[in-house]
């Protein structure tokens, strides 16, 4: 997949399995209507995999790593070293993503895709589009060949998960600055202002929020980015780890795979992913709503409501990778739940 992705063509949901799925949910040992989101969500998965009981049984994470060039206008409570240091931390099985991995059994694989660092490690996928974005306060963040770089290393990725066998697909990042580039990226895109979305990120202290929103601020009037064109918005805007899992859910999505985004920056990705490719968003669920403000509205966009809502502000892939098991419970309720016919239960 080469420079194409905005001309993928998404299939589109299978509506008919949804009636057939809806038809076997009604006819299960519960009272009529009682499993809530569960139903909701188990109609979806039909409808996105085209099969009567969909399997999500192989979940896996795929960790986007890059730096950002607007950490050089102190918008992160964190150095930009932290990205390198934790993408290490990855490789060593020490990041709160791995132990979440790890409790779903889930197949983590960690891309550094624009670590301002040269890292040789075993087990990392290095697919270095360049170190770390530029300063978009003071020039584009990367050049168009960049972002559809970044967009086919995130597809790529993706196929080739899905080729292990992976039929769930959770996205995670580490790249400190990019709640700066995702809040910029929300505001042009829903038109709303910069004040109401910015956020602590990893901790920023309420003097360092207003530094941060006026970075933003000026950073966008200075870009004015397109907001109905997400390759344009990349390059103005964007990050490497944003492209990695916009081109990362396309793939999921065009070979549709369930995917489970997590907080602010994967919706970010998410929202962008949708923009290139209207279907996208049918085949994505929102693992958790995240603390960092402009989350909401970044879901929003994406028209979903979260599974969980636990005051998290992690990002990784970490509150997708707790959502998961709620949603594999409700594909093992649809396929094992006994009918009122098979259980000989009487039905009103
Ligand atoms: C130790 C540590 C682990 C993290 N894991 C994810 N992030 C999260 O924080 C960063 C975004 O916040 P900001 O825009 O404020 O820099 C991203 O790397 C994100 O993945 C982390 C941040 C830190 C410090
Ligand atoms: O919602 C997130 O993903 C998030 C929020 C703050 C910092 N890092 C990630």
């Amino acid at each position: 997949m080469k420079n194409g992705l905005s001309a993928i063509s998404i299939p589109m949901l299978d509506e008919e399995m949804g009636r057939q799925v809806k038809g076997h949910v009604d006819s299960l040992t519960v009272p009529q209507g009682s499993l809530g989101r569960l139903e909701e969500w188990i109609i979806e998965l039909a409808k996105m995999t085209g099969e009567a009981f969909p399997d999500i049984s192989k979940p896996g994470v795929i960790v986007f790593a890059a730096d950002h060039g607007i950490t050089e206008e102190g918008v992160s409570a964190y150095p930009k070293e932290v990205t390198e240091q934790m993408a290490l931390n990855f490789l060593n099985d020490g990041a709160a993503i791995n132990v979440l991995s790890r409790a779903i059994d889930a197949y983590l694989e960690i891309v550094d895709i624009g670590i301002d660092a040269d890292i040789e490690a075993p087990g990392l996928t290095s697919r270095k589009v360049r170190n770390g974005t530029r300063n978009f306060y003071k020039e584009e963040a990367m050049t168009k060949e960049e972002v559809n770089q970044a967009l086919d290393i995130g597809y790529d990725r993706a196929e080739k998960m899905i080729a292990r066998g992976v039929n769930c697909l959770i996205l995670g990042e580490m790249g400190i600055g990019n709640t700066t580039s995702s809040t910029a990226i929300i505001s042009i895109i829903s038109g709303k202002s910069v004040e109401s979305l910015v956020g602590q990120g990893t901790g920023l202290k309420s003097e360092g929020i207003l530094h941060k929103r006026r970075i933003i601020e000026e950073a966008i009037s200075l870009r004015n980015p397109n907001p109905d064109d997400p390759i344009n918005i990349l390059m103005n805007i964007g990050g490497f780890e944003i492209a990695g899992m916009a081109g990362a859910m396309l793939a999921a999505a065009n070979n549709r795979i369930p995917i489970l985004v997590d907080g602010f920056i994967t919706t970010t990705a998410a929202v962008l992913a949708n923009l290139t490719s209207g279907r996208a968003a049918d085949y994505m669920f929102v693992g958790h709503r995240s603390a960092e403000p402009g989350h909401r509205a970044a879901i929003e966009l994406l028209g979903k409501e979260p599974i969980l809502d636990l005051g998290m502000r992690i990002g990784e892939g970490t509150g997708a990778a707790l959502s998961y098991p709620i949603l594999k419970a409700a594909t093992l309720v649809n396929k094992e739940v006994a009918t009122f016919e098979s259980a000989g239960v009487s039905n009103k």
